[in-house]
């Protein structure tokens, strides 16, 4: 997969270089490239925002600079991804659909946005997608690639050294993982629950589904809506 970035900060997306990403990065399995916006300016003090038409606060992002590096940058075939707050919800589900995906490339608004005549001119090029990874403003986009790039890559094969733990976790089955215990056995005199060492495999399952459930219920009641009433048959859901 190749993933190109564009932002007038850079250097923020130097923790792709990193860990996980930057080990598929080297491995073949991804290749990430950062362009500078202001590389697509061509006047004295290359400018990338003005004044917001219609009055307002603050400034918005010009869409030459903006149209000049998305056509360089993405030609036919690349998904754009422009994280705003104002987008669709970002969910695991989005992430495994941008996984299959040849080619993305991503815009990292500022100011108040970019002036949205360049996300429409660029949807009769590619597909685009408003994304927004929560209910909160940041004052840029560029933290939001960090964290897409990183649910997409590592859902890429070969990323992850145990491709195993994409099944049991988060937001996967829908529901939220159940909690995770290592050795010593007695901790702090805190007891691992004593069914993970009973060996009895069934149970084991049954009691993480239940935690899973118990978990979700506390925290992300929403998601139980979504659930097929088969996810729940003789569970007892006390919190
Ligand atoms: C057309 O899209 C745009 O103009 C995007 O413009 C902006 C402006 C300010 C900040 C951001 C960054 O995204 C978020 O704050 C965000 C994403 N998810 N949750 C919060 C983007």
């Amino acid at each position: 997969m190749r993933v190109d970035v564009v932002s007038i900060f850079p250097d923020y997306l130097a923790p792709l270089g990193l860990s996980l990403v930057g080990k598929a990065a080297a491995s073949g399995v991804l290749d990430v490239r950062v362009h500078h916006l202001r590389d697509f300016t061509h006047d004295k003090h290359r400018s990338v925002d003005d004044t917001p038409v219609g009055g307002g606060a603050g400034m918005v992002m010009r869409p030459e600079p903006w149209d000049e590096a998305l056509r360089t940058v993405a030609p036919e075939g690349a998904r754009l991804i422009v994280p705003t707050p104002a987008g669709r919800p970002f969910t695991q589900a989005l992430a495994a659909e941008l996984a299959a995906e040849p080619r993305l490339v991503f815009a990292c608004g500022r100011y108040e946005g970019i002036d949205q005549r360049v996300v429409d001119s660029a949807r009769e090029r590619m597909p685009v997608d408003e994304v927004s990874i929560g209910d909160y403003v940041l004052a840029g986009g560029e933290v939001a690639v960090l964290v897409m790039v990183e649910a997409v890559a590592r859902l890429l094969p070969g990323v992850l050294g145990n491709p195993d733990s994409l099944v049991e976790e988060s937001h996967v089955d829908g529901l939220l993982e159940y909690p995770v215990y290592t050795k010593p056995a007695v901790w702090e005199s805190r007891e691992v629950p004593p069914v993970l060492l009973s060996g009895h495999h069934a149970n084991i399952v049954r009691w993480r589904r239940d935690e899973s459930l118990r978990r979700t219920a506390r925290n992300r009641p929403d998601l139980l809506d979504r659930l097929p009433a088969s996810s729940f048959d003789d569970r007892d859901l006390s919190i």
